[in-house]
């Protein structure tokens, strides 16, 4: 007699139905719920005010029923918190029945026998309460699969590390609860499926990732001993997937503490933002907060001032190129972005402790409520140990003390008195009422005339110098911008402050630039990081929120070291995560920060690590070794391809932009009709890519969706975007092609950088087009390598 033992596949199957089975029990039992609940709801909403008693008739009437409302909306608000959280278990359930799990592992504990653990996106578990079905990729135990190969392993928990065999490495392709592939591995994380993933198209947001994190990015998504984490990682390599899947598990290792919105991603653009937003609800996580360092220096300093942005800077800086005003500007950013600079500011500081800050008279009317002087003395009165944000918090105070009693100045005086009287009907019925409810009339008879009207001008009072004291009250009395131009005003105090006793080159330059910007109301984007640095600190950093516990930045390879001190500065309590590519250093501010610098050397090495991807899993393999020539080649010696191979890049040189346009949508269409859902149309800078979207509009067919996206997007549309190279950083297209990369483009040494970043961008295909010789960065191109 012989058996048929059922082979694993047919096991695995068979397991695959007992989980489905209990995710549908689960399913059964959340939507019941979910449709009490709405019909809860829905009820409640219908009977609010049936079950409301409206009665106005008197006050203690209407004293119950506001009681009545308020315990209505109570109940109301109750049922839709519990409709949420069933709607958002069954959104949940939904996923788990279409992928339960991606992968297996067999762990025995040293001197035990092994257990079985399936790996998914989320953990399910059993009625019981015990039985385990399928682990959190994010749970200890997960880690196993990302960190070993079968054969001696061990992972950590929260109090040690537990060893063991790992017996057992078993990957899965469930798709809609169907088992579509399943293989064992010895790699630790398998090739094929990995393989598989990235062959697929790219969509217009980011995916997660995982099924297949590896190892490198494992150790950093789950690192908790640093209190700052620098990534530096190959264009491609993951930095911003591992990013967010770090915040997904930090979410949950640390879910009784920490909340999405203690953490936030400083992000490049607009576009990045819209890019990533979907990754971690499709987790099952709330998104973290996001914003761009622009949003931070607008919200500061927009209000009285046009503020430059760093792409109209670089853009300047463009068309100003070879010029002796580029050069001096192009001197003038990159100082202004330094740590010599940043000590500078922060010996500024020191010194303004004893003396120097500057303030702004308080005027009504030309009348001065309260002078400069008068507010400096009241600021330098306090102790010096006591810090800007005791004084200022002391002058906030006094001046509110002050403007109440400006307000009782000017009861006598005539314009009030005209002003009082041209006050509306609804006004003054107003100030009846309030008369009324203070008592202020003798025996509830409305004959106190003169209470009346002292009421309505102190009102009209009141109303008049609002402004002043929404601005008292957020400290713009403190005039940051004054306080910094006093430091290029005079050289001794400059030499005084920086840290060698030195003016930079190009200083009285900058003097004169600063003067002309101001007199113009706008700040360069060079001096807005440094002015937002000095506004917050004579503040005492007090509106800066105490509760992030997290800060990401990725593209940090973007920002001046003054910037990444500032930050530092900022958020001095918060974990740092800091991710980039100094081969992707693009702007002016940024180059010479030599790596990641700026965020380092401000921390004690003990307690920072810098960790480096070296595998580029975006692009093919064809197009990480052209684009690795466009690199230095000891810039480019830890670039390291995947093995995915596809078509090689190719450089068509055109006669003319005509040429350039007939060509390119000629591929486009080509690419399109392969099935590409998106194509990147990358130029250089914003009137480049004005000009291209013009051009192919004009020869696509009509059809052919086209996209110019600009710095005010926020999305990425399907099809074919056309943008400027700055908007394209960190995100990725299918194909991508690039715009006029012309040794006119792109014939220097710092666009070197900039062209790499454009053209790493593609996922399958890469086409680049020159008008007329071609940027002699470019492999084949024949010029200097
Ligand atoms: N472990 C992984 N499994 C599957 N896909 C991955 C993995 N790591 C990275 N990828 C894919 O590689 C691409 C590049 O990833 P990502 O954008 O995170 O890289 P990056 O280092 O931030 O790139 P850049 O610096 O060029 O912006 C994405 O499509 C991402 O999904």
């Amino acid at each position: 007699m012989s058996y048929n033992f059922p082979s694993p596949r047919e096991e695995e199957e068979k397991r695959l139905l007992v989980v489905l089975e209990q995710v549908g029990k689960r399913m059964r039992k959340e939507m019941a719920l979910l449709g009490e609940r709405r019909g809860d709801v829905v009820g409640i909403r219908q009977e609010f005010w049936d079950d409301v008693r409206m009665n106005f008739s008197d006050s203690s009437e209407v004293a119950e029923t506001w009681t009545s409302i308020v315990q209505q909306a109570e109940v109301l608000a109750e049922r839709e918190r519990s409709h949420r959280m069933a709607s958002e278990a069954v959104e949940k359930l939904t996923k788990q029945f279409d992928t339960p799990y991606f992968a297996r592992i067999d762990f025995a504990e040293e001197g035990g026998e092994a257990e079985r653990i399936y790996i998914g996106r989320a953990s399910l578990v059993g009625e019981d309460g015990e039985t385990f079905y399928v682990y959190d990729w994010r749970a200890p135990v997960s880690s196993l699969f990302y960190d070993h190969e079968p054969g001696p392993a061990m992972y950590r928990v929260p109090d040690g590390r537990i060893e063991g065999e790992l017996e057992l490495k078993r990957q899965f392709v469930i798709r809609a609860g169907q088992m579509k592939h399943m293989f064992d591995t010895s790699e630790t994380v398998g090739d094929e499926i990995l393989q598989a993933v990235l062959s697929e198209g790219s969509d217009t947001a980011m995916k997660s990732i995982v099924a297949t994190i590896q190892k490198e990015q494992n150790g950093i998504i789950r690192d908790e001993r640093h209190k700052l984490l620098v990534v530096q990682g190959a264009a491609g390599s993951g930095k911003t997937s591992a990013a967010l899947q770090r915040i997904a598990y930090l979410l949950y290792r640390f879910r009784e503490t920490l909340t999405p919105e203690q953490i936030i991603l400083f992000s490049p653009n607009p576009v990045f933002k819209g890019y990533i937003s979907r990754v971690l609800p499709d987790l099952g996580e709330a998104n973290m907060r996001q914003m761009t360092f622009r949003e931070l220096i607008e919200a500061r300093l927009g209000r009285r001032f046009e503020v430059e942005d760093l792409f109209s800077q670089t853009e300047a800086l463009d068309a100003s190129d070879g010029a002796p005003e580029g050069e001096a500007r192009e001197q003038a950013v990159k100082y202004k972005g330094s740590e010599h600079f940043f000590l500078t500011t922060e010996n500024y500081l020191k010194r303004l402790k004893q003396e120097g800050v500057r303030f702004r008279t308080l005027r009504f009317r030309d009348k001065t409520i309260a002078a400069e002087e008068d507010i400096s003395q009241q600021f330098y009165a306090v102790q010096a140990s006591d810090g800007f944000a005791t004084r200022a918090a002391y002058v906030k105070r006094w001046l509110l003390e002050r403007l109440k009693a400006w307000v009782d100045s000017q009861m006598g005086e005539a314009w009030l008195e005209e002003a009082a009287e041209l006050v509306d009907q609804e006004d003054i019925q107003r100030a009846y009422v309030d008369v009324r409810r203070s008592g202020g009339f003798h025996d509830e008879v409305f004959d106190d005339e003169e209470q009346m009207s002292l009421r309505l001008k102190r009102k009209v009072a009141e109303e008049a110098i609002a402004p002043i004291v929404k601005a008292v009250r957020s400290y713009r009395f403190i005039d940051a911008v004054a306080t910094y131009r006093m430091l290029f005003e005079s050289r001794p105090l400059f030499a005084y402050c920086a840290p060698d006793g030195k003016l930079p080159k190009g200083w009285e330059w900058m003097n004169l630039r600063l003067e002309e910007s101001l007199s113009r109301k706008r700040i360069d984007h060079e001096d807005a990081t440094p002015l937002m640095y000095l506004s917050e600190a004579l503040e005492g950093f007090r509106r800066v929120e105490g509760s992030i516990q997290h800060v990401f930045v990725d593209e940090a390879q973007d920002y001046s070291p003054f910037q990444a001190a500032f930050l530092r500065r900022r958020y001095p309590r918060a974990r740092m995560t800091v991710l980039g590519d100094f081969n992707q250093a693009i702007y002016v501010q940024s180059q010479d920060s030599g790596g990641f610098g700026g965020w380092t050397r401000l921390m004690d090495a003990g307690v920072s690590s810098v960790l480096r991807l070296t595998t580029s899993y975006r692009s093919t393999e064809e197009i990480v070794a052209y684009t690795k020539r466009i690199l230095l080649p000891e810039d480019a010696a830890n670039i390291a391809p995947f093995h995915r191979s596809g078509e090689k890049p190719t450089l068509a040189v055109c006669e003319d932009g005509g040429e350039l346009g007939e060509r390119m949508a000629a591929d486009i269409a080509q690419l399109l009709g392969r099935g590409y859902g998106t194509i990147g149309v990358i130029a250089k800078t914003a009137r480049d890519s004005g000009d291209a979207a013009a051009l192919l509009k004009e020869i696509l067919a009509e059809d052919i969706p086209l996209t110019l996206v600009t710095g005010g997007a926020a999305e990425l549309p399907k099809g074919v975007s056309v943008l400027p190279s700055y908007l394209a950083k960190g995100i990725e297209f299918d194909a991508v092609l690039v715009w006029d990369a012309s040794s006119r483009r792109y014939g220097q040494e710092k666009d070197r950088k900039l062209l790499y970043t454009v053209c790493t961008r593609a996922l399958h295909v890469l086409h680049v087009y020159s008008i007329g010789e071609a940027s002699p960065w470019l492999p084949g191109s024949g010029g200097p390598r």
